[in-house]
């Protein structure tokens, strides 16, 4: 028997959960609800939401009795529903959020006494967009999916949403609140700071006719794209995980002092290093492309970024038999040339496709 299913905040998140459950078959039904009514219609003519309460007050009737049900707003608004939920909610039901903090939450579940069940969740993945508009069913896809049990389900429901996640395409994998509090801190809360630390620079020193905001190009907006993200899910995530938040920031304080020193000082080896030190370790992600676990075959090729292009090279390759999984420009520069990223199934299309386009004089580099 598939598991029933209610799904608070049809955002990114929510969205692309439920569009995976449904996607996927994995569903008896799907229930939701949102702060955003349009969201909710949107979903349910999709078929991708079952039913939904016309209000609040409605909640509680429509999401008793059901097998699971995710937390998919900002962390602290899921605490509260997750109060409101006891009151339709026994054992049988296992809660969990998506929320990117755990401590938190899991601290004040404990101290709560549930009547449900609750793992913490937090998928690894996600993007600066925001709303069920922006949701897609194989967001999930390769994608790590931490859980925080802390001995509030049972085994049982940890093996069922194991399988549930699993079933998704995600990668899931249990540690410690603790833990997954200071690793996010590192990898995803003190960069998106960062990110923002250097968009609100620029928005400073830009001059009146805002020259900056016109040249930035790749490497600014690269670096910045997530500063676009929502900024109550940030503030609500930098509200719930301060500690660690504080403790990486001042690592990172630390890393800036040590370059303004060697630039103050002319000290050019300890810049080389600076710099050297980061290529080696980030160059060591580039064969996991943000998908951990997962071996990806890539080629880009530095092309003419004008009409019909990605049509021309798939055809070619298309000619040669070679198979494409996923094919993009990355228009970092202006208008100019545009680097065109092919993802292939194996590695001989990789290097099939990399010979055949050489032979046609494009540039193309094997990643
Ligand atoms: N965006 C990411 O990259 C990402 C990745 C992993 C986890 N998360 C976590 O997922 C959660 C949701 O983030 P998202 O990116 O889907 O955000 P989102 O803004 O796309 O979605 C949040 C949804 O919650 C709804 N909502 C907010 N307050 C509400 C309320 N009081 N009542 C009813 N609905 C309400 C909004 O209408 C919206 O549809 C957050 O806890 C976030 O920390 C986000
Ligand atoms: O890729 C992005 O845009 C994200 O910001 C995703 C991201 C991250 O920082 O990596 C954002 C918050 C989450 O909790 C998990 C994933």
């Amino acid at each position: 028997m598939k598991p029933s299913v209610g799904i608070v905040g049809l955002g990114l998140i929510g969205g692309s959960l439920a569009k995976a459950m449904k996607h996927f078959h994995l569903t008896s039904r799907l229930v939701a609800y949102d702060g955003s009514r349009e969201s909710l219609l949107q979903a349910r003519a999709e078929g991708v939401v079952d039913d939904f309460p016309q209000d609040p007050s409605q909640l509680a009737d429509l999401f008793r009795g059901l097998d699971y049900i995710f937390l998919c707003c900002p962390v602290q608004v899921n605490l509260e529903y997750f109060r409101l939920l006891q009151g339709c909610t026994d054992r049988n039901t296992l809660i969990t959020d998506v929320g990117s903090t755990k401590e938190d939450i899991m601290a004040a579940v404990r101290s709560m006494r549930a009547q449900s069940a609750f793992i913490g969740g937090h998928p690894m993945t996600g993007s600066e967009k925001t709303g069920y508009k922006a949701s897609n069913p194989h967001l999930f896809e390769n994608a790590f999916y931490l859980l925080t049990p802390a001995g509030l389900s049972d085994d049982q429901q940890l093996q069922g949403l194991l399988e549930l996640l699993s079933s998704m395409g995600a990668i899931p994998m249990v540690v410690d609140p603790q833990t997954h509090d200071f690793f996010t801190a590192a990898i995803s809360h003190v960069p998106h700071i960062l990110a923002s630390g250097l968009v609100n620079t620029v928005r400073c020193l830009d001059d009146s006719s805002g020259h900056m905001h016109t040249l930035a190009a790749g490497g600014f907006k690269d670096i910045t794209r997530i500063a676009s993200a929502s900024p109550v899910m940030w503030q609500q995530i930098s509200l719930t995980n301060r500690s660690s938040i504080l403790q990486v920031l001042d690592r990172l304080l630390q890393e800036l002092q040590g370059i303004r020193r060697s630039l103050a000082d002319l000290d050019a080896v300890g810049i080389y290093d600076f710099f050297n030190q980061a290529k080696r370790y980030r160059d060591s992600f580039q064969d996991k492309g943000g998908r951990p676990l997962v071996q990806t075959y890539s080629v880009t090729v530095d092309v003419v970024d004008e009409p019909g292009i990605i049509a021309k090279i798939a055809s070619t390759l298309s000619t040669h038999g070679i198979n494409i999984k996923n094919i993009g420009i990355n228009n970092n520069r202006e208008d100019d040339p545009g680097v065109l990223e092919i993802v292939f199934y194996d590695k001989k299309s990789q290097q099939d496709s990399a010979s055949l386009l050489s032979g046609l004089e494009y540039p193309v580099y094997v990643l």
